[in-house]
């Protein structure tokens, strides 16, 4: 029934520009995953995310991911492993978020933190004692009942 949905986080027309950011979670053999640290300066900084990034002007989601994990935490991945998962779309207060989340189980090189950023490797019911943006929360939900 429509009047048990709960009210959704967005008017629909709002007039905001919808930004496309690509996000992995990158899972280890323990099932652990890889969240790190937004570091200061940028937008949400210390709270703690999926890494990831805004997909440019033409270019494909898998093609920012493979880019950001290099620029970001010097791995190599293909678009191969990159599984599809699921989606945010979460309006903020100057822009709209539409940001799909992939699995990726297979990397090759060890994760630094190349902006100098924080990462830990967090087991799946442990996510909680770390602070996410807003728009992160369903997927954390998601990841839980999947893992
Ligand atoms: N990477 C990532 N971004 C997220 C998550 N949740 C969330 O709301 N965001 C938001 C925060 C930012 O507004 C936007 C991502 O932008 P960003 O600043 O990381 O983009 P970027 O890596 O391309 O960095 P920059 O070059 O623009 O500085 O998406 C998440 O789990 N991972
Ligand atoms: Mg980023």
């Amino acid at each position: 029934m429509i009047d048990d949905c709960p009210e959704p986080n967005v008017k629909i027309d709002a007039g905001l520009p919808t930004v496309l950011v690509a996000a992995i979670a990158l899972i280890d053999v323990d099932g652990r995953v890889l969240i790190a640290q937004r570091p200061e300066g940028k937008a949400m900084a210390g709270l703690w995310e999926f890494p990831g990034g805004k997909v440019e002007e033409g270019e494909l989601p898998e093609a920012a991911l493979i880019r950001e994990c290099k620029e970001e935490l010097d791995i190599d991945i293909t678009a191969a492993c990159l599984a599809p998962f699921a989606f945010a779309s979460h309006s903020y207060e100057k822009f709209h978020l539409l940001m799909p989340l992939y699995l990726c189980r297979k990397w090759e090189g060890l994760v630094r933190g190349m902006e100098g950023q924080a990462f830990r490797w967090v087991k799946i019911r442990d996510l909680g004692e770390y602070p996410m943006p807003p728009a992160d929360d369903p997927l954390v939900a998601m990841l839980r009942d999947f893992l």
